[in-house]
C-alpha cells in the first residue's frame, strides 16, 4: 500500500493544473415534446478536460450552448497554475473574469435549462460545474479516492433513478436527422408502452411524465393510465410551469393520491405557494428555486416541498450537498433534476446522490434517451439504479474517439449550437408562440 502511494506521488502528486481543455459536442436527441416546443436533432454539451502537472487528466460535462462556452472560455485560462483542491476558489475567480453576454440574459427563460429567468449568477454557476467536477475527478485520481470520499463518503451503495417519460414523435421533421425505433408517444397508451419499454430495458420502477404538452386532463389521463398499469409506482407530472394557478388547483385535486409530487405546475413561488395551499399536493420546483437567493422566500411561503438539486445549475457537487442540508434544516425533501446529458454527467451525479443522506426520492436522468457517449464504458441501469462505483475519480474514462467524432459534429452544424425547442417546433407549426404563459 505504502509503496503503491509512494509510485504514484512519484508521478502523479502535482495536482497543480497545467492545462485546461474545452470541447464542445453535439449529442443525438429524439423528438421530446415540452412546453416550449421539441427537442431538436442535436444538443450542445461542453466537455472540460483539465490536466495536472503530474499527468492527471480528470472530466467534467455541463451545457455547452454558446453563452456556456464563452464563459467557460474565459475561465479555463485564470485556472491554470491552481490546485485542483482549490474548487472552492471558482465562483470568485468566474465573477472576476467571466463576463456574460447581456443577449443572453434578455430572454424570457434559459431555454436550455429550464430554471426560470437567466442571470449571470446561474449561468455562471453552470460552467463552474463543470470545472469543479473535472477537478475533483482528477484530484480523486491523483490521491486514488473516489470522488463520493472526497465529498465525505457514501452513503448507499446505488442511486435510483426514475424513467423520464415524455410525448414524443415518431420522427424528426428534418430528413438528416438520426432515427430511433421507439415510435410515437401521444396519447397515454403510447406513455404506457414508453414506460414499459423503459421498465423492461433499464428496470425502472418510479415515472416522470414531461407534461405541458396536452390540455391538462389528456395528460392526467396519462398519470391515470401508468398508476393502472403500474400500480406500486411513484409517479410525477412536470408541465415546466404551464398552467395557471386554478389549473393547478384543479389538476392537483384530481391527481391527490396519485401522484408522488406535482413538479413546477406554474411559474412563480407565490403561484406555486398557493397551489400547495389550496391542494395539499407536496410540490416539487427545478424552476423556481434554483440558486441561493430564490430560497428564503419559496421555504418561508412554503411553495415547493422538494427541491430538484441538479449539479450543473448549482455550482457543483459540493454545492449541491450544501443545497441538501440547506433543505434538511427546513423540513424540505431533495431529489434530482436532469436536462439531456452524456456518462460523465451521470457519474457525477450518482457520485454526489451517494453523499446525500436525505435523497427520499429516485432521481431524474434523461441518459436513456442518449445513443451517443463520450466515456469508454457506458453506465447499465440494474432495476433502475446505477451502482455507486469506487474507482478514483468518477470512475470513467474519456473515449477520445467518440469526442472527435461529437466535436466534428458541433464543427460541422453551427445551426444546431443553442438548444432551441421553440424553433424545432416552428418548423412544424411556424406560428407557435409558447409565451403566451400560462398556456393552460
Ligand atoms: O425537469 C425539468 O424541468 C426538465 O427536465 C427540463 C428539461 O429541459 C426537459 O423539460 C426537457 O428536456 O424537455
Ligand atoms: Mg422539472
Amino acid at each position: 500500500m505504502t509503496g503503491h502511494r509512494t509510485s504514484a506521488a512519484d508521478t502523479t502528486a502535482d495536482t497543480t493544473i497545467a492545462d485546461v481543455r474545452l470541447t464542445p459536442i453535439l449529442i443525438a436527441d429524439p423528438p421530446l415534446l415540452n412546453v416550449q416546443g421539441v427537442h431538436q436533432p442535436y444538443v450542445p454539451r461542453l466537455i472540460v478536460e483539465v490536466e495536472t502537472e503530474g499527468g492527471i487528466v480528470g472530466v467534467g460535462e455541463t451545457l455547452g450552448d454558446t453563452t456556456y462556452l464563452e464563459i467557460a472560455r474565459q475561465l479555463a485560462p485564470a485556472l491554470v497554475g491552481r490546485r485542483t483542491s482549490e474548487t472552492n476558489l471558482l465562483p470568485a475567480i468566474a465573477a472576476c473574469v467571466a463576463d456574460v453576454d447581456a443577449g443572453a440574459l434578455s430572454s424570457p427563460t434559459d431555454t436550455a435549462g429550464f430554471r426560470g429567468t437567466p442571470n449571470a449568477g446561474k449561468l455562471r454557476l453552470s460552467v463552474i460545474s463543470a470545472f469543479e467536477v473535472a477537478m475533483l475527478d482528477a484530484l480523486g485520481k491523483a490521491t486514488e479516492l473516489p470522488v463520493h470520499a472526497l465529498l465525505g463518503g457514501k452513503v448507499r451503495d446505488s442511486v435510483e433513478y426514475s424513467g423520464y417519460l415524455f410525448y414524443r414523435w415518431a420522427e424528426h421533421p428534418q430528413d438528416d436527422a438520426p432515427r430511433d425505433d421507439w415510435g410515437a408517444a401521444l396519447d397515454p397508451a403510447g406513455i404506457v408502452e414508453q414506460a414499459r419499454r423503459f421498465h423492461r430495458d433499464h428496470g425502472f420502477t418510479s415515472f416522470k411524465l414531461k407534461g405541458g404538452v396536452f390540455p391538462p386532463d389528456e395528460e392526467a389521463a396519462a398519470i391515470r393510465a401508468l398508476a393502472e398499469a403500474f400500480p406500486d409506482s411513484p409517479l410525477r407530472l412536470d408541465p415546466n410551469g404551464g398552467w395557471s394557478v386554478g389549473t393547478s388547483l384543479k389538476v392537483a385535486a384530481e391527481l391527490t393520491g396519485v401522484l408522488e409530487y406535482l413538479e413546477d405546475p406554474t411559474t412563480s413561488t407565490p403561484g406555486m405557494a398557493q397551489v400547495h395551499e389550496g391542494s395539499g399536493m407536496p410540490l416539487a420546483t427545478n424552476m423556481c428555486v434554483t440558486r441561493l437567493g430564490e430560497i428564503p422566500e419559496a421555504f418561508t411561503k412554503d411553495a415547493v416541498q422538494v427541491v430538484l438539486s441538479d449539479h450543473h445549475y448549482w455550482g457543483g457537487l459540493r454545492a449541491t450537498k450544501e443545497l441538501a442540508a440547506i433543505c434538511s434544516a427546513f423540513g424540505v425533501g431533495v431529489s434530482m433534476h436532469s436536462n439531456t446529458h452524456l456518462g460523465i454527467s451521470l457519474a457525477a451525479m450518482t457520485q454526489v446522490a451517494a453523499t446525500v443522506p436525505h435523497l427520499d426520492y429516485a432521481c431524474d436522468t434523461h441518459r436513456p434517451w442518449q445513443t451517443d457517449d463520450v466515456i469508454t464504458v457506458p453506465h447499465v441501469f440494474r432495476e433502475g439504479r446505477i451502482e455507486v462505483t469506487d474507482t478514483p475519480g468518477l470512475g470513467v474514462e474519456l473515449d477520445r474517439d467518440a469526442l472527435a467524432v461529437l466535436h466534428e459534429r458541433w464543427l460541422a452544424m453551427p445551426g444546431m449550437r443553442d438548444r432551441d425547442d421553440e424553433a424545432g417546433m416552428r418548423l412544424v407549426d411556424p406560428r407557435w408562440t409558447p409565451h403566451s404563459s400560462p398556456r393552460w
